[in-house]
């Protein structure tokens, strides 16, 4: 258990000052919170005691400034501790997701291609945040109950030694012992609802992506009563849960129950030398206890989802990349680009049929080229290799003479710019969505750039650059997307240019303002520009076609 969770653990170092003041809060809650109770226990009691007479004999003052001031310090303790604390929660998931997301990152295509999109979104969201629960749930209040528990030994053994060991015994054997009971009860319990949640997502995804040919095939009632039997035994076992939960809390009144008999029996002569109202003090503080118990079961009956969770996040992140780019990579003239592919073959992995091979070609810096080839025969996965997103079966491709292989990864993504079919909008402004081809670029260079691809209409809106581009891109149409992603691309100033179908879905009129920026923009630029049909423009030197695991020069244009 201990080793799945040591990656996590080890996370709290970057933390442990916030960590510290948040534990110095909760003690400080917790502390007031028990202190008001037994001072007021206490208050009553004794005032009942004085009775009329000590209206003029009894301190009120001191007692009722004690109860005020710990209600005060009670109140703003548990604010700031709330809010320390989930600050630190919140830091720490998002350290956790982003070092998540710097893992997978250099997986290669392959790697990531075992792992369905949802079942990633799935573990980057649900399981992250699981992990929330081993700070919140449970280091926080076993440390503030093992601290609080010391305290209250050390300030009742000042009264009575046995009361004080009694009701520090039964806390320590409670804070120790419940939680083993309730994780042995809610482990098989806690994996099953993380195994649910997932296969729930995962089906919930696919059910709504694939409406179209589950309507087709008539499979649409069949798949939904899958999705909800899934639905009912997942609800079925966060039911059992939520009763185990209730369970808990039940054993805990009854252990506070008992302990408060106790205290009455061992109380009931009278403590010490002192006062019977103290009496009431112990009383009251056994009652009081409850804030301390109360929290302790649950986060050891979550404790078996947090470990499911763990288990999946760390089988994604112990990873290794298949692909390594070398450190001290080759140096190259970064303003051009001549490509030469050698003898390439390439076969997916598990496939029977190669996509392509024996593959030779040579392209000379600043030409322009037109891919074509049939759907499917392998225009996307040529220019996958060119990014290492896959390895070539056999054969080579040279960059300025040096094989991709001995560049490091930074300069191979400085040589090479892709725009791929689809252009992702972030959900962000107009601006932070350009940076991402190059982060320092000046508000200007971004301005310059609209307007080379005809996007000045949305720089003209009021807000600008800051216009907002809301989900996907909502906002803006096919072919105003497209232009978006060659902003970006002319934004990383590569000199080699990737594009995949980059007009696909666009009408003529448009196609060809888009093939007119491209001529405009990337005139210098070594390009290869993947289409499946024959396009017949001055912005290609050549066309190349790729048919039956070959490639083949069509005509010069
Ligand atoms: N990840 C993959 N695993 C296995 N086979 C794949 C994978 N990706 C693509 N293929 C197969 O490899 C072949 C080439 O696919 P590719 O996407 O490169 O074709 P394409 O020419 O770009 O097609 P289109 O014009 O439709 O985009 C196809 O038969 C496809 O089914």
């Amino acid at each position: 258990m201990l080793k799945t969770l040591l990656p996590y653990i080890k996370l709290y170092r970057h933390y442990v000052g916030l960590i510290i003041l948040g534990v110095v809060l909760v003690l400080m809650a917790l502390g007031a919170s028990i202190f008001l109770l037994s001072l007021s226990g206490w208050f009553l009691s004794a005032t009942a005691f004085v009775g009329v007479a000590g209206l003029y004999t009894f301190n009120y003052m001191l007692p009722a400034a004690g109860v005020r001031g710990a209600a005060i310090i009670r109140t703003a303790a548990r604010y700031f501790e709330r809010l320390v604390n989930h600050n630190t929660t919140f830091k720490i998931l998002s350290y956790l997701r982003t070092t998540a997301f710097q893992k997978i990152l250099p997986l290669s295509a392959l790697q990531l291609q075992q792992y369905q999109k949802a079942d990633l979104l799935n573990r980057f969201i649900a399981d992250i945040d699981h992990l929330d629960h081993l700070y919140l749930r449970l280091f926080m209040p076993i440390i503030s109950g093992l601290l609080i528990t010391a305290a209250i030994y050390f300030s009742l053994s000042y009264f009575d030694q046995t009361v004080a060991l009694v009701i520090t015994l039964i806390l320590l054997a409670t804070i120790l012992a419940v939680p083993l009971i309730f994780y042995q009860a809610g482990k098989s319990l806690g994996g099953q609802i993380t195994q649910q949640q997932r296969e729930y997502r995962q089906s919930l995804v696919s059910y709504l992506q694939g409406q179209a040919e589950l309507t087709l095939f008539n499979a649409r009632s069949h798949y939904r009563q899958r999705l909800d039997a899934i639905e009912q035994n997942w609800l079925l076992n966060q039911k059992k849960q939520a009763n185990l939960l209730s369970l808990s809390t039940a054993l805990i009144l009854l252990i506070i129950g008992f302990m408060t008999l106790l205290i009455i029996s061992l109380t009931a002569n009278g403590i010490a030398n002192f006062d019977r109202p103290i009496i009431a003090l112990f009383i009251f503080l056994g009652l009081s206890c409850t804030e301390i118990l109360a929290p302790i079961p649950g986060a050891f009956l979550f404790l078996g989802q947090v470990l499911g969770s763990a288990k999946r996040m760390n089988e994604l992140m112990e990873q290794s990349p298949d692909i390594i780019f070398p450190d001290d990579g080759k140096v190259t003239d970064m303003t051009r680009c001549n490509i030469k592919i050698d003898d390439l073959a390439f076969t997916y992995p598990n496939q029977p049929f190669h996509v392509f091979e024996a593959v030779n070609v040579t392209i000379k810096q600043g030409e322009h080229i037109a891919l074509i080839g049939k759907t499917g025969c392998g225009k996307s996965t040529l220019l996958s290799l060119f990014t290492r997103a896959w390895q070539p079966t056999k054969g080579n491709i040279l960059l300025n003479d040096i094989n991709i292989n001995q560049f490091d990864e930074s300069t191979l993504r400085q040589l090479i710019v892709v725009i791929p079919q689809v252009i992702t909008i972030f959900s962000d402004t107009l601006r932070n969505n350009l940076l991402i081809g190059n982060q320092h670029a000046t508000d200007e260079q971004l301005i310059d750039v609209l307007r080379s691809v005809e996007l000045d209409k949305l720089i003209e809106s009021r807000d600008g650059l800051n216009l907002w581009l809301g989900e996907s891109g909502r906002a803006l149409s096919g072919g105003e997307k497209r232009r978006i992603g060659i902003a970006r691309a002319l934004l990383h100033n590569a000199p080699l240019v990737l594009m995949d179908e980059p007009t696909e879905s666009l009408d003529a009129q448009t196609e060809q303002q888009i093939l007119a920026i491209l001529e405009k923009c990337y005139s210098e630029k070594t390009l290869i520009l993947v289409t499946h049909r024959l396009i017949q423009n001055t912005l290609f030197d050549r066309t190349l076609m790729l048919e039956n695991r070959q490639l083949t020069e069509v005509s010069a244009n």
